[in-house]
């Protein structure tokens, strides 16, 4: 989800009128501040530009690092009159996403993203009512209590998954991560079971998803002039107002749906326990359908790319690191002796396999590098600076997860330095090596609820293909063999490795026994 928070302006409008207008808001924010308190340092500001001709156009979490390094660990920069802050050390990230999450936990507000019905959504709703009665929902049906519950529902998929990869050499491991996180969120959030790679309630809900990602796109003039969105569509040039009431169409259309579908099924008596199952026998929220069926399509606009983007760094790990993924099949036989597959429940005698998905979270570019940007709700002064209201303000994961003395050695892939038992700090205090965890899932208010059922499916999926498969002979697009420092990741708010493919086949024919068993 969301490759859309910031980025720069596209021309859908005239980038005269975006400077035009951009600056002036920018001299009149300048001129207005009232703190009297610097900003964060930052590289040099041109007028009314500020920083946007040197402003990275991708992988901006490399470019930061080296701003940071340079400048100190908060820098501000400035892009046409926003105010964008980079925090690089965990205790910054931390004192200001959570002890002070009261002013920092708001989201950007983009008008189109409102005007095509993503409006409401979990992810990009401000602190309010509204938002604590969606993660009220969120946290009931995905905390650590209830995620317990689909263990059975993630090994089935995850199972169908790996058998079909191994039943197709050479087939399409990107579709078939996708089908298999789509799967999984879809069987859960309706009861509704994907059974093709072409499922039409997955083109559904990646359609939705595809609206999203481009009204999220700057450069909308409605999202520099708000009050635009009271234009009538038929109005000359308004030609955001046509597309959004289309594709509000398609977007509300999705949710209906597959809302529709559960009903049925409810009402045919066959419908699966999910959590649609549990919003329409929930009368008080069903006073609000809109607002939770549009938390329901939340679930596989940022549960769907994230799992299968952490799923390829999986693969692409085993493949790369063949000493890893022997350790950890060495690990999982001695405890299973190669006569079943390893279950959830054998989670806390298989330590190495929760060190190597550390590792993999932690291993070049993180899921979310930059996680997703927080916003200021109100002014404030930390460490002697002014971070305005309004401030963009990112995490720097990837940085953090490459600070030498924070993760000694941080290019290699070493799980096993998530095997120490004794906590080791700093000079400055910092955990050593500390888990990922606390990192890639962001932080504070904001923090992703789906992190509970996301471990889980990490879990059994690095369990039963480590078990069941040996991963070898990554390979990128151009033929080119992958070792572990030659791997491109994409640029984006979610980054995955590039394409590439890999051999997954049987260990032996007692572990492909094992995989079919029972299998249709
Ligand atoms: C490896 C998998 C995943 C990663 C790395 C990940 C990461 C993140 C991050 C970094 C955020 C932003 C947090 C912040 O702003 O501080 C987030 C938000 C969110 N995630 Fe996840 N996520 C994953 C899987 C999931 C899953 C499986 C679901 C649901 C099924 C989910 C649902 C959400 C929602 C609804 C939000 C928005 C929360 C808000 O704005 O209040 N995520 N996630």
């Amino acid at each position: 989800m969301l490759d859309l928070y910031f980025s720069l302006p596209n021309p859908m409008i005239s980038p005269t009128v975006v400077l035009s207008v951009i600056g002036g808001v920018w001299l009149v924010a300048r001129f207005l501040r009232p703190s009297k308190s610097p900003l964060p340092p930052g590289p040099a500001r041109k007028p009314l530009l500020g920083n946007l001709l040197e402003f990275p156009k991708a992988k901006e979490w490399i470019k930061y690092g080296e701003w940071t390094e340079k400048y100190g660990d908060i820098i501000s920069l400035n892009v046409l009159g926003q105010t964008v802050v980079v925090l690089d050390s965990t205790k910054d990230v931390k004192e200001l996403f959570i002890n002070r999450a009261s002013k920092y936990s708001s989201r950007i507000r983009m008008t189109m993203i409102h005007l095509v019905g993503w409006e409401v959504g979990t992810a990009t709703c401000p602190p309010g009512d509204t938002f604590r009665a969606t993660r009220r929902f969120m946290t009931q049906i995905l905390g650590p209590h209830a995620v317990k519950g689909y263990v059975e529902v993630e090994d089935e998929e995850i199972s169908a998954f790996i058998r079909r990869l191994v039943r197709t050499p050479g087939g399409e491991m990107n579709l078939q991560l996708q089908r298999m996180a789509a799967a999984i969120i879809l069987r859960l959030t309706y009861g509704y079971e994907v059974k093709a790679d072409d499922d039409e309630f997955v083109a559904l809900a990646k359609n939705a998803l595809r609206i999203f990602h481009t009204a999220a796109q700057p450069g909308w003039i409605v999202d520099v002039f708000p009050s635009l969105r009271f234009l009538p569509s038929w109005f000359p040039f308004a030609t955001f107002k046509r597309k959004a009431v289309e594709w509000r169409k398609v977007v509300e259309a999705s949710r209906q749906r597959t809302l529709d579908w559960t009903r049925t099924q409810i009402e045919a008596g066959t419908a699966a326990p999910s959590f649609a199952a549990q919003l329409l026998a929930d009368s008080e929220r069903m006073k609000d359908e809109g607002l939770f069926s549009m938390v329901l399509a939340d679930l596989f606009a940022a549960g769907g790319d994230t799992t299968m983007a952490s799923g390829l760094k999986l693969f692409l790990a085993l493949a790369t690191h063949p000493d890893a993924q022997a350790k950890a099949q060495q690990e999982i036989d001695n405890f299973t002796r190669g006569e079943r597959l390893p279950t959830y429940e054998d989670r806390p005698y298989l330590p190495y396999i929760d060190a190597l998905l550390k590792e993999v979270q932690r291993w070049d570019t993180p899921v979310a590098p930059l996680g997703l940007p927080h916003c200021t709700s109100e002014e404030d002064v930390y460490k002697g600076y002014c971070i305005p209201k309004g401030a963009i303000m990112f995490a720097n994961i990837w940085s953090i997860f490459h600070n030498p003395e924070k993760y000694p050695d941080p290019e290699t892939f070493k799980p096993e330095r998530f095997l120490e038992k004794q906590e080791r700090k700093t000079a400055s205090g910092d955990i050593i090596n500390e888990d990922p965890n606390h990192f890639v899932f962001g932080f504070g208010a904001r923090h992703c609820p789906g992190r509970h059922l996301a471990d889980s499916t990490q879990w059994l999926l690095a369990a039963k293909l480590i078990a069941t498969c040996n991963v070898s002979n990554a390979v990128d697009m151009q033929g080119r063999h992958l070792g572990s420092r030659t791997v491109e990741f994409s640029p984006g708010v979610v980054s995955q490795p590039a394409r590439f493919t890999c051999i997954v086949e049987p260990r032996s024919p007692q572990a492909e026994g094992l995989l079919f068993e029972g299998a249709n």
